[in-house]
């Protein structure tokens, strides 16, 4: 009993003495610190804010207005350095100053030499004077001469290393002076060069061995560090690099399809060189003759200026030690600078259709000698047979040599014209990709069977890519390559709906940056006004957002997109102008804010996450009047069900208070900044035609609009002043509870907000809200990305595709019937007229 006793007093001594000690380790926890710290602290006073009328350190002033930085027409042309966009012309003077000092190096050598060779002359001149006997005289010239002829020969050793490395180093330095910094490109770095192959264990690039690349093409591989080959490279090198065939390939998003051409056409040309120094070696011909530089070899076309400059840097990456250029062709830019560009004669162009065939038709030299072309391969070839690019296209395609006339013919008609020899001539290849090329059921079926030449079988689509394939030369016998599983849509993604109202869809949006923002997500709208209104509402509310649209200035585009790459939690908000090819790591979510114009775009859109081997989720947000178009959707991908995103809706009145604020301030700006837009004009072309303008307002009127304005900035401060408090803490769920604020859904974008603003505020009343006791703060404890929360949601929220085809006829059948019901009534009523009429009568 006694032993029972002291064993209870001494375990309770253990836990007070535990209790005390963790005491002591909370109150000297830092990460608590800091949480405590954090103005969503109820203990922070947070009204009477001195700082809420200082402008100028209210980060929410410049928020509420937005940056609005990159939208079109804001970047001031000056503000961009071309050079960063690889638009530059490749400063010939690296190299000259490279050859002058060389040539300096020659001549100090040749000085040396020289000089060497006279004292070995005065040497022997003194020798031959005087002193010594001539035997010991030659036996010291012999040793001399000896030693000599060994230096020399150590010295022809290391000479020839030297110029090797020499060699090996103006190729590269070539291809760092005309690499375009884009942000784009691979992570490739020009200063790590020297990384040899003993950095890299070849054996586990052993996969790439069959496809028998050439090595300078491997050393390249090895560096991106891509280990084995893709599919689509699999089945596509072997074809267009060894058989010399056409192919038309589809793959899924992501795949690597820019490599699964971009290969083989260097692989084509290194082996021409190759061939060109053996026939040199063997007629002693210049190789010149055989494959001479600075000739069109390659002409990709993409539909999009973004995707065009990302092949080309795909392309210089690969081709990083080898000597071809590739040079990207996009409107956008000064024609003028982009003919300049084409000067350095670069094998491969890259372009859009429409800068394209402006400077073909307007005669481009380069352009236009298209005799020697091996390779004319249209990327995202579906969307390049749409309207707004099928005649531009059409018109290069018409410029290409006649494929069926033999090349010795093509060069008659080319005089003048520097062109491949006939050996290496084969026929030009044509190339056609996309991921959704098979998106058509029976396109698929002919894809299977091989390209039918009867075209009146084919659908519409189909009919414009062969009927475009066709004239660009496409042989019979292409490689038919579709790894394009049946739903099309990347292996790796997750996809999933939220079905709302039109006018709910800025809360769902902001729920889901807020609560699941984690990685960078891309928000796609349907048109540029959707897209300004949610860029403009998610800044209100903090949120930085970057856009892109096609009626931005291309060098703010570019810029946009290098700044949301840079970004680790970026949140870019598009139109399906980057739909389509753009590859950024880190995709994390894609948001359609509205529904896309056909299953294809909804691919493409898809297809901006789930890249490579990484996964991603998509969220549709979609509102009844979407649901017809949604169904049909579906249906395209041959998909049974389709899954739910899991919300919380105990956070949604929260997030309705703070939207309906952001909505308020984002009216009032409006309103005020086409007040000043209107004024600006009307004063603008007052001063035009020299008009003294005169306000006609009566005094009274002058007193009303000045009490107005005045009334109105008034309730903007305020807003802003409450908008301000309520995202300067988590979102809150409804059963929130202050004592543990349990904060939902802080992004790490809005966390670091956050924390700014608890700096800004510790700093001007020190020591307040820091320590008090019992104030247990959790940031964003619920805050999980959205593909996890897809998981975590499980099956029990997947929806059968038949439901919505269903609900999409119980809308269609409800619609009709009130339809009828209407139509009933009037015939009823002016029938009860017509008779009332009768009766009078
Ligand atoms: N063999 C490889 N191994 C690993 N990664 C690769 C390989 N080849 C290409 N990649 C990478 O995969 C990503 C996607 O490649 P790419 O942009 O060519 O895909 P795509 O099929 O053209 O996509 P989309 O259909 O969207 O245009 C790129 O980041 C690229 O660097």
């Amino acid at each position: 009993m006694e032993a029972a006793t002291a064993s209870t007093t001494s375990s309770q001594s253990r836990q007070r003495k535990l209790k005390r000690k963790r005491a002591a380790a909370l109150a000297s926890d830092p990460q608590l610190d800091r949480l405590n710290s954090l103005p969503w602290n109820p203990s922070f006073p947070r009204n009477n804010d001195e700082d809420d009328n200082n402008n100028e350190n209210d980060p929410f002033a410049m928020l509420a207005t937005g940056s609005n930085e990159l939208e079109g027409g804001f970047l001031s042309l000056e503000e961009i350095d071309e050079a960063d966009y690889g638009f530059s012309i490749p400063e010939p003077q690296i190299n000259e100053k490279k050859n002058q000092k060389k040539k300096h190096k020659l001549d100090e050598n040749v000085i040396e030499e020289k000089k060497k060779k006279e004292e070995e002359e005065g040497d022997d001149g003194v020798g031959g004077g005087g002193g010594g006997g001539s035997g010991e005289v030659e036996v010291k010239k012999e040793k001399k001469n000896d030693k000599k002829k060994k230096k020399k020969k150590k010295k022809t050793k290391k000479d020839k290393k030297k110029e090797e490395e020499k060699e090996e180093e103006a190729v590269t330095e070539n291809q760092n002076v005309e690499k375009p910094d884009t942000g784009l490109d691979t992570d490739v770095k020009d200063d790590d060069d020297d990384v040899g192959e003993e950095d890299f264990d070849e054996t586990e690039f052993y996969a790439w061995n069959e496809l028998r690349l050439h090595p300078l093409l491997m050393k390249a591989i090895y560096k991106l560090g891509f280990k084995e080959p893709t599919p689509i490279q699999k089945a596509c090198i072997p074809a267009a690099a060894h058989q010399g065939k056409d192919v038309v390939g589809a793959a899924e998003t992501g795949s690597g399809k820019t490599l699964a051409f971009g290969l083989p056409i260097l692989q084509r040309i290194l082996e021409e060189r190759e061939k060109a120094t053996k026939m040199e070696e063997e007629r002693g011909e210049e190789p010149e003759k055989y494959a001479p530089t600075g000739i069109l070899r390659a002409l990709i076309v993409a539909p999009t200026r973004e995707l065009a400059i990302q092949v080309t840097d795909h392309l210089k990456a690969v081709a990083k030690y080898i000597n071809v250029r590739v040079t990207p062709i996009v409107g956008g830019i000064l024609a003028e600078k982009q003919e300049r560009l084409l000067k350095s004669r670069p094998e491969i162009v890259v372009g859009t259709p429409g800068r394209l065939w402006e400077l073909m038709s307007s005669g481009e030299k380069h352009l236009v000698e298209l005799h020697s072309l091996s390779f004319f391969v249209l990327d995202e070839a579906d969307r390049m047979v749409q309207n707004g690019h099928f005649k531009e296209l059409q018109s290069i395609i018409d410029m290409l040599p006649m494929p069926n006339i033999s090349a010795e013919d093509n060069s008659q008609h080319a005089q003048n014209c520097v062109t491949v020899s006939s050996y290496q001539r084969k026929k030009r290849q044509t190339l056609v990709f996309s991921a959704t090329v098979a998106l058509s059921a029976d396109f698929r079926k002919k894809l299977k069977r091989g390209l039918v030449k009867q075209k009146q079988s084919f659908t519409e689509e189909l009919n414009s890519i062969e009927t475009l394939s066709e004239r660009a030369g496409m042989r019979s016998n292409a490689a038919i390559i579709d790894l394009t599983n049946p739903s099309i849509l990347a292996a790796k993604l997750e996809e999933s709906f939220i079905e709302c109202r039109e006018e709910d869809k800025d809360a769902y949006l902001y729920y889901i940056l807020t609560v699941h923002g984690q990685g960078r997500t891309i928000v796609f709208c349907t048109s540029i006004a959707a897209l300004r209104h949610i860029s403009s509402i998610l800044r209100i509310l903090g949120i930085d957002v970057w856009t892109l649209h096609a009626q931005m200035q291309q060098r703010a585009r570019l810029k946009a997109m290098d700044r949301f790459r840079e970004s680790e939690n970026g949140i870019l908000v598009a139109t399906d102008v980057a739909a389509r090819g753009l590859d950024i790591p880190g995709v994390r979510t894609v948001v359609h804010y509205q529904l896309p114009h056909s299953a294809e775009v909804y691919v493409h859109r898809s297809g901006r996450t789930a890249r490579a081997s990484a996964e991603g989720c998509s969220i549709a947000l979609v509102s009844p009047k979407e649901t017809a178009k949604f169904a049909s959707l579906l249906k395209s991908f041959s998909k049974d069900n389709f899954q739910r995103f899991p919300l919380q809706n105990s956070y949604m009145p929260e997030v309705l208070k703070r939207l309906s604020l952001a909505r308020q301030i984002d009216k009032i700006t409006r309103k005020d900044s086409q007040v000043k837009a209107e004024k600006n004009w009307f004063d603008r072309n007052a001063n035009s035609v020299e008009l003294v303008t005169e306000n006609d307002d009566s005094e009274e009127e002058q007193v009303n609009k000045h009490k107005q304005m005045k009334a109105s900035s008034k309730q903007l401060k305020t807003l802003q002043q409450e908008l301000k408090m309520l995202i300067s803490r988590p979102l809150q769920s409804k059963t929130f509870s202050h004592r543990y604020l349990a904060g939902a859904g802080v992004t790490p974008v809005m966390q670091e907000q956050l924390l700014q603003l608890a700096k800004q505020k510790l700093n001007d009343r020190p020591g307040s809200g820091v320590g008090k006791k019992g104030k247990l703060v959790v940031i964003g404890q619920d805050c999980v990305e959205a593909l996890q929360a897809l998981r975590n949601a499980g099956e029990e929220v997947r929806m059968d595709v038949k439901d919505f085809a269903g609900k999409r006829r119980n809308i269609e059948n409800r619609k009709r019937k009130r339809k009828e019901e209407k139509k009933r009534l009037r015939d009823q009523r002016r029938k009860q007229k017509k008779k009332l009429k009768q009766d009078k009568d």
